[in-house]
C-alpha cells in the first residue's frame, strides 16, 4: 500500500486562485523524492498537505482526495500521524517546541508523549545528537541556537519520533557549504526504509538525496521523473538557470549517477538538445 496517495488534489488559501491545481502524486514507503519548483509554485503547501499540517481548520480542499496508508488524514490520530510523518519546516525558531530549557530536554519532549520507556527515549535521543551533529551543544537553550543549528535540531527532533517519512522544507537554506555537505550525507546515511521528501530551491541538495523528482509550476506537477529528465527540462532550465542545471549535473557524475555515454548539458543549448532526446525516448 502506498505511503501517500494524492488524486486531482484542488487546494487554494481563501477565495484566492489555486494554489495546487489538480495534483496527483503516489508516494511509496522508502522513497526518496525532491519537489522542485520556482518561488511560490506551490512546494511548501504541497508538502504540508503531504505531511497532514494541511489543511488547517476552517480551511478545505476545493476537490480531490489524499489519503495515508490507505485512510485520509482526518481519520487519523494526532500521535499516529506524528510517528507516521513528520515536517520541518523553512523558519526553525517555528519548529522549537518551547516546552524545554535545553536541547536534550527539546528531543526528548517529542517521545515523551508517545509514552515510550525511558531507556528508549534515551536511546533516541542519542542517536539523534550524533546524527545531527549536536553533541556540543546538548545543555544549551534552544532559542540561543543559530539558525543553522535550530535547523538541525528541528531535524533531530522529527527524528527521534522515528517516523516512516520525513518531509524537509529547504532544510538547508540556513547553512554554510561545509555543514550542507554534512547534513546532507547524514540524510543520505538515515534508514533506507526512512521515506525522505524534500523540498528545495536548488538543484544540488535535491540530486544528492533525492532519486525521483517532481517539477512543480503554478500548483502542478508538470514533471516527475529521473535526475537526468528532469535536468533537461525546459521549466528547469528557465526557473533554476543553466549554471545551476550544469553543476547538478557534473555533481551526479561525480557521484557516478549520469548514464554512460549521456552527455551533460553543459550549456543551455545542450541542455535543450538533451530535453529533446529524453522526450522523445519517453515517446
Ligand atoms: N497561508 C497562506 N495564505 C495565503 N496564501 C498563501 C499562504 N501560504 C502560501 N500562500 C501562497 O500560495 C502560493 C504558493 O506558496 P508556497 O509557499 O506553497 O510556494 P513555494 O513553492 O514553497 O514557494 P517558496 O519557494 O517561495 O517558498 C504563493 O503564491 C503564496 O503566496
Amino acid at each position: 500500500m502506498a505511503l501517500i496517495d494524492i488524486d486531482n488534489l484542488v487546494f487554494g488559501y481563501g477565495k484566492a486562485a489555486p494554489v495546487l491545481d489538480g495534483v496527483s502524486l503516489s508516494i511509496a514507503h522508502g522513497e526518496r523524492i525532491a519537489i522542485l519548483g520556482g518561488n511560490g509554485s506551490g512546494k511548501t503547501t504541497l508538502a504540508q498537505w503531504i505531511a497532514g499540517s494541511l489543511p488547517r481548520p476552517g480551511m478545505t480542499a476545493r476537490s480531490g482526495t489524499l489519503h495515508a496508508e490507505g485512510k485520509p488524514w482526518s481519520d487519523w490520530d494526532a500521535l499516529k500521524r506524528a510517528e507516521t510523518i513528520q515536517f520541518v519546516g523553512q523558519i526553525p525558531s517555528q519548529q522549537i517546541s518551547g516546552f524545554a530549557f535545553t536541547v536534550y530536554d527539546e528531543l526528548v519532549f517529542g517521545p515523551g508523549n508517545l509514552g515510550l520507556e525511558e531507556a528508549e527515549i534515551r536511546k533516541r535521543a542519542d542517536w539523534a545528537l550524533d546524527t545531527c551533529n549536536l553533541r556540543h551543544l546538548v545543555e544549551r537553550d534552544p532559542f540561543t541556537l543559530s539558525g543553522g543549528e535550530q535547523q538541525r535540531l528541528s531535524i533531530a527532533a522529527a527524528l527521534v519520533m522515528q517516523p516512516k517519512a520525513l518531509v524537509l522544507d529547504e532544510p538547508t537554506g540556513n547553512f554554510d557549504p561545509e555543514s550542507r555537505e554534512k547534513l546532507l550525507n547524514q540524510i543520505n546515511q538515515l534508514p533506507e526504509d526512512l521515506t525522505v521528501i524534500l523540498c528545495d530551491m536548488a538543484l544540488k541538495p535535491a540530486l544528492a538525496i533525492a532519486r525521483r523528482f517532481l517539477l512543480l509550476d503554478e500548483g502542478r506537477i508538470v514533471a516527475d521523473s529521473d535526475a537526468q529528465a528532469i535536468l533537461a527540462h525546459p521549466r528547469t532550465l528557465e526557473v533554476f538557470g543553466a549554471p545551476a542545471v550544469t553543476e547538478a549535473a557534473l555533481a551526479i557524475r561525480a557521484a557516478g549517477r549520469w548514464p554512460e555515454g549521456k552527455p551533460l548539458p553543459l550549456t543551455y543549448g545542450q541542455a535543450e538538445a538533451l530535453f529533446k532526446e529524453v522526450s522523445h525516448a519517453h515517446g
